[in-house]
This record gives C-alpha cells, structure tokens and sequence, in this order.
C-alpha cells in the first residue's frame, strides 16, 4: 500500500516535470505511455495528483517560499508541491512526507536534498493545512490574464479563476430519452439537456457505457449541436470532428454525417466511439480546408487555444505560453471563409471555439460578417432551453463562461455562433 502510494506520487511528479519544464500538455504525456507501467489504481491517483497540484500551484508556492532560502531543482521543487497539496487536502502527513523523501532520495541528481524536503514538509505539515483556505485563489499567469481581464473585467476574472480551480462536474449527453440516463445514473438533468454527475467514478465502469448509451461531454460542448438542429437525414458536413462528442450527436439526431478531421489518431477515437454508440457517420481524415461541396449544414468547430477548458484541464496555462495562438486566430478565419464558401444559399453554419478569447470568438465573427455580406448572424438561433439572454453578444453570438451556473457547477467556456447565408 505505502509502495503504491510512492509510485502513484513519483508519476504525479514526472507529470508535472513535463508540464511545467517542458511545455507538455497531461493529456501528451499520458497518451505517450507515461502511467502505463501503472496499476489502474495508481494511474488515477497520479493523474487526480497532477491535477490537484495544478489547480493549487499557486497556494502551494505560497506556503513553500516560506521555508525555502532558493529554488530547488524543478523535480525537488514538483515533489514539494505535490506533498503541499496533498498535507493541506488533509493528507496524513507520516506517508506524503516519506514519500517525497523517497522520490527526491531515488534520483542521484537530488538526493542531497532528502534532509531539506522533510524538514519543509514538517513545517507545512504543521500550518500549512490551516493557512490553505485564507490563500489567495490561484490566478491564471500573465499572458493569459491580460487579455482576458481586458475582455471581461476584473471581478469577472475573479469568478473564473475560482471556477478554474473548483474544477468540473461530469457532464453526459444521453444518445437517447435523457430523463431515463438521469434516472439511472442519479445527478441532475440540466435545463440544456446534459445529465451531471458531482460525484463520478471510472468513467468506463459507469452502467451504460458500455452500451454505448451514452458519452462525457461537457455541457457547453453539447450546444452548438442543438444550436445547429439537425434534422433526420440531413446531410451535414461536421469540419474539425475529433474526438467526436458532437459527431455522436449529430448521428444520434439522425443526421447523415461526413466527419472530417486531419488528425489520423484522433480520428480513430472517433471510430471508437461511434462503434461503442453503435452510430454512424462518414469519416475522413483530410484536411478540413480543401473539402468541397455545397452544403445545407455545417459545424466548424475549430482548433483554438482551448482556454475555455482549463477547469478540467489545468495544465494548460502552465504547458503554453500564448506563443502559439497568432497561428490558430489564422486558421480559424481561413476555416470560416472556407465553411461559408461550402454553404448553399440559405444554409446555415455553427462555428464555434473552446475558448475565453474573444479573438478565437466575437472578433472572428464580426470580421467574418464583414468580409462576407451575404451571411447574418441567426440569433433566434441561439434562444434554445436554458440559455439565458445575456449570454448573447453584440454580434449575434453566444458567450459561455465558466464562472456562468456557480450554483450547479459551471460549464467550460465556449463561444457558439449561427451564421446563415443569404
Ligand atoms: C476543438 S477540436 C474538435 C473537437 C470535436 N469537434 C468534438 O466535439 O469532439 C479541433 C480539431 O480540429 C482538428 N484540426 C486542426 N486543423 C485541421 C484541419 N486543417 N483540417 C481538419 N481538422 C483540423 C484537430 O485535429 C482537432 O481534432
């Protein structure tokens, strides 16, 4: 048991070496076979670690700076954090303790430092855990922050950083009658139509997944669908598919679906995932922007900075730097003219971001009607149960944030937008 715990926390470690040092999103690490030599138990141990200590990086610094005179190496420095979050979660500090000493006493690089990294921890150990509550909550870093307290304001950044580190329910969207999921799984059934589960276990233990009878998806993911209403045997052209959560429910819908997405080993998450939905839809792995047809429905959903994400995925601000984002502001407006370049007179078009960045949202958009004046912005579109009408931006859009819903759990950030052509 002591051994598992090393083990488990030893991985939480090299997780956050390769988020923090280099630049490496969790979800990279893990698919490049980091926790493979783990027990499944293990495995979501180091994971819910590696998340925690995201989430509470900031406090965990807080706390430790006190007793350190310069920083450690970045492995001692994560091993600290690691065991700072776990002591002030309320952790029995005898095992997180030992176990730090162990990972930092394993690596001959660190095991000088065995005598620091227990007398630290003996310290936190001590205040620490009481201290916690009256930290500041942890804010986004600079590159990040900037912008967005430009678009949203101070206090609205407050409310998102609180929700950021609150982290996420689990969402499910039902392939069929939601009430029943509901009644099956317990949670609660949103006014939006996803079912939410505060309190979830192994995803693929849950009853019903193996049915396929339904898949995890956050509830702001789940709109743009609904926003776009697919018909029965419609034919609508999805653009950017993978991993599939909006394909599931463009074919539970009954739409006859062409699912593009140039990423081969995404794409075959989403083979996956129709075969365990047992639902169907036409795949192809190619790039999005030399597609050619003439379309009635479209959903673009394109690649972005995914900072409306990060309650779930609280790497992000540490893994990236912001450097990135010119080139996908880019593509996102050359996948847009393209999508409304496919569309035929009358059809309609729901671009949407997994973003908080208004330049990945509202100014693509707006520099989209611009450019393009036989398209509008279909707003009525939009009014679908459960979203409220301020969520509705000058453009015609819909902007979703995290800290929206405080009281039930939030919901990612998102921006939705209906364009229809004349
Ligand atoms: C936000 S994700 C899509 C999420 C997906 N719609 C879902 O609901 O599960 C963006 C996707 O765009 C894909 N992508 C990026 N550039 C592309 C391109 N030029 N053509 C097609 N797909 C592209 C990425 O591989 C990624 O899977």
């Amino acid at each position: 048991m002591a051994q598992t715990g090393v083990q488990a926390r030893r991985s939480a470690v090299y997780l956050l070496d390769q988020v923090i040092g280099e630049g490496r999103l969790l979800s990279e690490v893990i698919a490049a076979g980091a926790l493979e030599r783990l027990q499944p138990a293990e495995r979501a141990t180091a994971q819910r670690l590696a998340l925690e200590t995201l989430r509470g990086l900031e406090r965990a610094d807080r706390l430790l700076q006190k007793h350190l005179q310069k920083y450690p190496p970045l492995t001692v420095r994560n091993a600290l954090r690691v065991a700072t979050v776990e002591l002030c979660q309320g952790g029995a500090a005898h095992g997180i303790v030992n176990s730090a000493v162990s990972i930092v006493g394993a690596n001959k690089r660190t095991a000088t430092m065995k005598g620091l990294v227990n007398a630290v921890l003996r310290k936190v150990a001590d205040a620490g855990p009481e201290a916690w509550d009256s930290l500041r909550i942890p804010r986004l870093p600079k590159w990040l922050r900037e912008p967005l307290v430009s678009a949203y304001g101070g206090d609205v950044m407050q409310a998102i950083e609180k929700a950021h580190f609150d982290g996420a329910p689990l969402d499910l969207t039902a392939k069929g009658d939601k009430g029943a999921l509901q009644r099956s799984l317990g949670g609660t059934l949103l006014e939006t139509g996803s079912v939410r589960l505060e309190e979830a276990g192994q995803v693929s233990m849950m009853p019903g997944f193996k049915k396929g009878s339904w898949w995890v998806q956050d509830a702001a993911a789940a709109l743009p669908v609904q926003i776009l209403k697919p018909q029965q045997e419609e034919a609508i052209l999805e653009l950017c598919a993978a991993p599939g959560g909006k394909t599931m429910q463009l074919a539970a819908a009954g739409a006859k679906v062409r699912a593009v997405d140039n990423n081969a080993s995404r794409m075959e998450r989403v083979r996956e995932n129709l075969k365990r939905t047992k639902l169907e839809a036409e795949l192809v792995v190619g790039d999005a922007l030399v597609e050619t047809g003439s379309w009635g429905a479209i959903l673009l959903d394109a690649p972005c900075s995914a900072t409306g994400t990060i309650r779930r995925h609280p790497d992000l601000p540490h893994a990236k730097d912001g450097s990135e984002f010119g080139e996908l502001i880019h593509l996102q407006a050359t996948m847009l003219d393209h999508a409304i370049d496919l569309l035929k007179p009358g059809g309609r078009l729901v671009y949407c971001t997994c973003s908080l960045l208004p330049d990945e949202g509202e100014c693509q958009v707006e520099d989209a009607l611009t450019r393009h004046t036989n398209v509008k912005a279909d707003v009525d579109a939009l009014r679908i149960p459960g979203v409220e009408e301020d969520w509705i931006t000058e453009e015609g859009g819909l902007r979703l944030r995290p800290d929206y819903w405080a009281d039930k759990g939030g919901m990612d950030g998102f921006y939705i937008a209906c364009l229809v052509k004349a």
